[in-house]
């Protein structure tokens, strides 16, 4: 019996899976990690949390599953995408990451546009400089931390630090290196002139390669600390979404899927290279050779409820651990007590600024409506709607882009989720379903391991074979009535704060 591992770099935390080559979950470790926030709008992590992480949950797994390390034929990397990792000439980390929620680059977008011009930027790069995205990152450290960048050797994003620290081997793939803002979308390789008019020396940068081949192999000092066997494949892998994209069978046109997690992302494949003129949402290499997809970003999705529950939710966390229950399981059902609408109170999720559909750093969260009527139902309701009518934002754009969704895959954490998955559909106007197998970016990371270990010919002959559809949900109409009132509501709310953002933004 042959067996493939998944390792997800996720925000939140690390999730490691053992997967059969039918796709079945043998055994799985979870490990969370905190995300620090020095100042409004920052968001840093410590890789090396990602790392222990990784190591503590590779162990149980393989300890757990009771397999030979030798029938673990190949791993699989995902992680949290557009992360500024940076190691000196010994491998050593220099300062936390700056990773892809993190709004202090605004200044260095516009500093990127004037160097390299706005439209060829978007021409190469398939997209525009966001703060989210590396290179926006990297020109704020050597602007700002003059020492830690002349220290630098190595810039790398999170799942290819991980990837070092199994492996040795400065490496990327083409899903996770199209959110950096350096690569050539269209040919697949970083970009000379983005790098030149940057003056970024492409000798930072890891060799980029298509996430299913193998970029390099265990080593034996880490094969004795994960109990793996040196020696094990480690193949490109794929940025979260790419991974999970290929997790959910999102591989070729016409499929699509939502997901919640730390982010909220609306994503659909596409063959062919397709580019939104206003940057709204983003294209990027798909984790399928000479594919692409095109999806819209939510800061702030899983985040929300995650803010709401650790810093307004103390009773009903202590209530969860007494119980032995999910307290997000407990926060949904308190949700389900109030009414669509929330007695109207609105939510914009915007605590980290927003990227689709807005593209501003400076806009923040908003409970709008608070009267004396709401209780803390209204509020978790309120959160959930207001996430879900910014994937509605997303899914819109992707619309006017020519793509039609005529059913959406749920994926993350808040597509475990019946009550939410309703939501997304009565918001969507779409059937939502789930799958047998809801791990979408550590399966995804796995089955492309499995290609590269050659136990598949392809990603699409994976997809058909591990690939099954376990439930559906279908749009209550009267419920996308009363929803599409307060969704008009929500966009018209933003509109009316927008200049309010940029001079709070100034205080
Ligand atoms: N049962 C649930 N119901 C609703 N939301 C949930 C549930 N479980 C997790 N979540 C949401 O999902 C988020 C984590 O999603 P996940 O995909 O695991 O995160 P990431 O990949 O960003 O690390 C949490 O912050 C929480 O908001
Ligand atoms: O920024 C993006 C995609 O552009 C996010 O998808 C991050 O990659 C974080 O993912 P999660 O931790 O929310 O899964």
């Amino acid at each position: 019996m042959k067996y493939l591992l998944g390792i997800d770099i996720g925000t939140s935390g690390t999730k490691t899976i053992l997967f059969d080559t039918d796709g079945n979950v043998v055994a799985s470790s979870t490990k969370e990690y905190p995300l620090y926030t020095p100042q409004n709008g920052w968001a840093e992590q410590d890789p090396i949390d990602w790392w222990e992480a990784t190591k503590d949950t590779i162990q149980e797994v393989v300890t757990l599953s009771e397999v030979e390390n030798e029938q673990i034929v190949g791993i699989g990397l995902s992680g949290q995408m557009h992360g500024l990792v940076m190691l000196d000439e010994k491998g050593q980390v220099i300062r936390n990451a700056i990773i892809w929620c993190d709004q202090r680059t605004a200044r260095q977008c516009e500093e990127i546009n004037r160097l390299v011009g706005k439209e060829r930027h978007i021409e190469i790069a398939a997209n525009p400089p966001l703060t989210g995205f590396m290179a926006s990152k990297i020109l704020w450290v050597r602007e700002n931390e003059s020492e830690n960048y002349n220290r630098c050797k190595h810039m790398l994003l999170p799942k290819d630090f991980i990837r070092y620290k199994l492996t040795g081997i400065f490496a990327t793939e083409v899903s996770d290196a199209s959110g950096t803002g350096l690569l050539d979308v269209r040919k697949r390789c970083w970009s000379d002139e983005i790098l030149e008019k940057l003056s970024i020396d492409k000798e930072f940068l890891p060799k980029v390669y298509e996430s299913q081949e193998v970029t390099g192999t265990v080593m034996e000092e880490v094969a004795a600390l994960t109990h793996l066997k040196a020696g094990t494949i480690v193949v490109g892998g794929a940025g979260d979404n790419a991974a999970a994209a290929v997790g959910t069978g999102v591989v070729s046109d016409g499929k699509a899927f939502v997901t919640i997690g730390t982010s909220g992302v609306v994503f659909a494949h596409t063959s062919q290279i397709n580019i939104d003129p206003k940057g709204g949402v983003h294209t990027f290499c798909a984790a399928v050779p000479g594919a692409w997809h095109v999806m819209g970003v939510t800061q702030a999705a899983g985040l929300s409820l995650r803010w709401l529950k650790d810093q307004m939710c103390e009773e009903i966390k202590f209530q969860a651990d007494e119980k032995g229950e999910d307290v997000y399981e407990i926060m949904t059902q308190m949700a389900n007590q109030s009414p669509i609408g929330a007695h109207k109170l609105l939510y914009l999720p915007y605590l980290n600024g927003e990227r689709t559909p807005h593209l501003d750093p400076n806009c923040r969260g908003v409970f709008f409506g608070i009267s004396s009527v709401h209780t803390k139902k209204d509020f978790i309701r309120a959160v959930m709607e207001g996430v879900t009518y910014s994937l509605k934002d997303c899914l819109g754009i992707i619309l006017e882009m020519g793509y039609s969704v005529d059913e959406m895959i749920a994926c993350g954490g808040g597509g475990k989720s019946r009550f939410w998955r309703q939501m997304l559909s009565d918001n969507f106007d779409c059937n939502v379903q789930t799958l047998t197998a809801d791990e979408g970016p550590a399966l995804g990371a796995a089955i492309l391991a499995g290609v590269g270990a050659g136990l598949f010919s392809s990603v699409e002959e994976a997809c058909n074979k591990i690939i099954h559809k376990k439930s559906q949900q279908e749009p209550i109409v009267a419920n996308t009535e009363v929803y599409e009132k307060y969704y008009k509501a929500y966009q018209g709310l933003y509109r009316t704060l927008k200049e309010n953002f940029k001079d709070l933004a100034k205080l």
